[in-house]
């Protein structure tokens, strides 16, 4: 079978923050029915969970069971209540993986949450999140953070040209330059990953309105609208700057296959309130697939059971979907 027609190596799944909802998703992401490996300490697997250790991705396990790629980690886990001596395996764990990715050895990886404040508590952690930290790992490449949904349609596809930084900063962190690498890394991940030959991408303005043709603020008339203008000649379709507040609705949604918010919140309200269930959170511009659920560590469900696997199940059947693709580019 030539190299272009093997299909990947299964993906890993993260464990993530251990007292979070992760390692009850775990086994419950078997439902997802596609070829993964759950990567951390057993000991913090809920009760009863059947699992079976394994050396490599592509080592067999028993039917039913939860493959493990064993990470020991310092402490047991309290659900709800973060142990900061384990969090630097919880970073420890994503290296790993996306080492094991890049080395081809995994077709991608999932991630489970992490507590982004337990990390940088526990382990001095110098990154916002899973997207700045794995770019980091890939040698300093340039990527996006994209929420995708599964199960609405038209679908919601959103991408923030500014992520976790405080709304007073974004402003500022939003240049010309920021917007067109967040549009061409989203277009050409549209493309390679998603599978849309010509992708549309909307732009949103910053300010209320889109600015009010310059009456509610100055960076559309100013430079947003020239820069989409720019990127039209081009032969990109790119529209916009639109107003924010009339982009997602289904008639809005149906006219783009990618959204370009300027901040966090503006994208990612809508798609989470579309849909929180099948939401996926899809890193672009790495020289592996990762996916992750579009949820958190839920603390406050933690250990109850209470725990929904659909979009952990969603992300996983992403990723391997994006992982086929490549293996047969
Ligand atoms: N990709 C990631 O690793 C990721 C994503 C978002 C937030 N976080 C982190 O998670 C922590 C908590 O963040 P948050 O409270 O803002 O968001 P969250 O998603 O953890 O929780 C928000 C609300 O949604 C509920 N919820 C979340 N996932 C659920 C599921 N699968 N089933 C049922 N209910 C679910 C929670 O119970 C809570 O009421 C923070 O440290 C944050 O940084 C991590
Ligand atoms: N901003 C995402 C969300 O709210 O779902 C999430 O925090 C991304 O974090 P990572 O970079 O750790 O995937």
């Amino acid at each position: 079978m030539s190299a272009a027609h093997r299909p990947p190596a299964p993906l890993i799944l993260t464990c993530g923050e251990p007292a979070g909802i992760g390692p009850e998703l775990a086994p419950k992401a078997l439902a997802a029915d596609v070829p993964f490996v759950w990567m951390g300490d057993p000991r913090h697997l809920p009760a009863g969970t059947h699992w079976a250790e394994v050396s490599t991705p592509a080592d067999p396990a028993p039917a039913g069971a939860l493959p493990v790629l064993r990470h020991d980690f310092p402490a047991p886990n309290t659900p709800g209540r973060p142990d900061l001596t384990n969090a630097q395996a919880v970073a420890d764990v994503i290296a790993r993986a996306a080492a094991m990715a890049m080395a081809g050895q995994a077709g991608g990886i999932c991630t489970l949450p992490i507590s982004k404040q337990a990390l940088k508590q526990g382990a001095g952690f110098a990154f916002p999140g899973h997207t700045e930290y794995l770019a980091d790992l890939a040698g300093g490449v340039d990527v996006v953070m994209m929420l995708a949904s599964t199960s609405v349609t038209p679908p919601c596809r959103v991408v923030p040209a500014t992520i976790h930084i405080p709304l007073e900063d974004v402003p500022r962190t939003l240049t010309p330059a920021l917007l067109e690498r967040t549009i061409r890394i989203t277009h050409a991940g549209l493309i390679r990953d998603f599978g849309i030959p010509a992708p549309r991408i909307a732009v949103a303005g910053l300010n209320p309105h889109a600015g009010e043709g310059g009456t509610m603020g100055w960076q559309e008339t100013d430079w947003i609208a020239p820069l989409c203008e720019r990127l039209r000649e081009q032969g990109l379709a790119v529209s916009g700057p639109h107003p924010a507040d009339t982009m997602f609705h289904a008639p809005a949604r149906a006219r783009w296959d990618a959204a370009i918010a300027c901040y966090h919140d503006q994208g990612l309200i809508p798609i989470k309130t579309l849909d929180f269930a099948g939401g996926v959170n899809v890193t672009l511009g790495l020289p592996f697939v990762r996916t992750s659920p579009d949820h958190g560590t839920a603390f406050d469900i933690a250990g109850s059971g209470a725990a929904d696997p659909s979009s952990t199940i969603a992300a996983l059947r992403m990723g391997w979907d994006m992982a086929r693709k490549r293996a047969a580019a």
